[in-house]
């Protein structure tokens, strides 16, 4: 079996299980020994007649388990009964860093689980996966969980029993972030890039394009103005028009030599997609420095939107579940340059929508995702505000194209003498 397999099983009754039907997390532990009191309802989702079996995605290599994941759930969608409902589930050890391990929970009528069973035995042949079934016992309210052998062929006889539990004190989402949602140093995310490199070719042609050390050897003379928000706030008009009126030079982020490579790491998992945009900052920090020593630089989005759209993916349900104000979740990279400057554009959600229909392109399915998903809207704009250094300073976005420039122009001038 696995390392990683080996370990997680030595702290297996420490572990929280969580499964997250339609948003709702339901939390529960396992315990050796039945207690004698009576059991309370654990699934609130599930009836007592459901099948029901968790899949955890436990390679212990991070890119390998990374694809698996996302290949298991295409996997499962296609080949399952269409009853069957899958939701996802994690395990994790409470307030241990990079303990979360992911997978999903199935639900299947009786009917159903014999089909069911065979995947699953097929599934686990893969040693990345850990498989449980889920019995609820006759004549209480009490369920069990079964952990699968390797070959699928029988269950362990070790049945545990499911316990309700409560939630963690921070969401588990938030235990694996960093290193594998938001990166804190070039090296972090070179290092993912060059391990796919076998897998995917492109990302060869990526590192080719990296500068050879991240470390700013200088500082840029003139000053440099990052603009911040989401898609159709107005970054690009009001990015385009401080060029003019400074004559300053104007970088996209990302930088457009990754154009070619884009929209193949978008269909990445968030390891491998993260980590391309990550580095796509310290490329435009490279040009920031050349063209800084000449003039002015404004700069279309930059580390703020690569932290805040990671860091609001990752963590699921409402705004309050993000990591709390002042995490080092939020840090700025030690070896990233910084801007003299961050201005986050906001917008009332019915004036974006109308900017959006107006401009009538095709949105990206991560802006599908912003105009739908209202929390996660809010988790993104949040986020922006808890990164520091430097912090972004708000600007409302709302007032004609003009009115809006000569705001940021006046703290222009304010912060960065110019
Ligand atoms: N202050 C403003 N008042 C009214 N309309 C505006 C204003 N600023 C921009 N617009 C219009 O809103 C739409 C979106 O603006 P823009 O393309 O500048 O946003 P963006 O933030 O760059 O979007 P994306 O990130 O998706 O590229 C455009 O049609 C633009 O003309
Ligand atoms: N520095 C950056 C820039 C962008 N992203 C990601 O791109 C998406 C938004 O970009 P648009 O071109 O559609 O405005 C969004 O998914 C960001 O996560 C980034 O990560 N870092």
């Amino acid at each position: 079996m696995a390392r990683r397999t080996a370990s997680l099983l030595t702290h297996w009754s420490a572990r929280v299980f969580s499964v997250e039907f339609n948003g709702a997390p339901d939390y529960f532990a396992i315990q050796d020994k039945h207690r004698g009191e009576p059991a309370p309802q654990v699934f609130r989702k599930v009836q007592s007649s459901d099948r029901c079996y968790s899949l955890l995605v436990c390679s212990s290599d991070r890119i390998r388990r990374a694809k698996f994941y996302a290949e298991l759930k295409d996997k499962l969608l296609r080949s399952l009964p269409a009853e069957c409902e899958l939701s996802p589930m994690s395990s994790f050890l409470p307030h241990v860093k990079d303990s979360l391990i992911k997978g999903y929970f199935l639900k299947a009528n009786p009917g159903d689980s014999l089909p069911t069973e065979r995947l699953l035995r097929d599934l686990i042949q893969s040693e990345s996966l850990l498989v449980c079934s889920y019995l609820k016992c006759e004549n209480s309210r009490q369920w069990t969980q079964r952990l699968w052998t390797h070959t699928g062929s029988s269950v362990m006889s070790k049945e545990y029993c499911v316990v309700p539990t409560d939630a963690p004190d921070y969401h588990p989402s938030t235990l694996n972030i960093i290193n594998s949602d938001v990166f804190y140093s070039f090296e972090e995310a070179h290092q993912v890039l060059r391990k796919c490199g076998d897998i995917i070719p492109e990302a060869t042609s990526v590192l080719e394009l990296l500068p050879s050390r991240a470390e700013a050897r200088s500082k840029p003379d003139f000053p440099v103005i990052v603009i911040e928000g989401l898609d159709a706030t107005g970054k690009t008009t009001l990015t385009q028009s401080l060029r003019d009126t400074l004559g300053a030079v104007l970088l996209p982020s990302p930088p457009q030599c990754l154009s070619p490579w884009r929209a193949r790491f978008d269909q990445e998992p968030p390891l491998i997609r993260r980590a391309f945009y990550a580095l796509g900052n310290y490329i435009t920090a490279e040009q920031i420095v050349q063209e800084g020593m000449k003039t002015p630089v404004i700069v279309d989005r930059y580390w703020h939107s690569t932290a805040s759209y990671a860091i609001a993916t990752a963590v699921s349900g409402p705004p309050c579940n993000l990591p709390a104000e002042g995490s080092e979740v939020y840090r700025w990279p030690r070896d990233l340059l910084q801007p003299s400057l961050v201005v986050l554009l906001t917008l009332d959600p019915e004036e974006r929508k109308r900017r959006l229909r107006d401009r009538g392109q095709g949105k990206t399915e991560e802006e599908q995702e912003l105009d739908h998903n209202q929390l996660f809207r809010l988790k993104v704009e949040e986020a922006y505000r808890r990164i520091s250094g430097p912090a972004c300073v708000t600007v409302d976005a709302g007032p004609s194209a003009d009115q809006v420039l000569q705001q940021v122009l006046i703290l222009i001038r304010d912060k960065c003498q110019l």
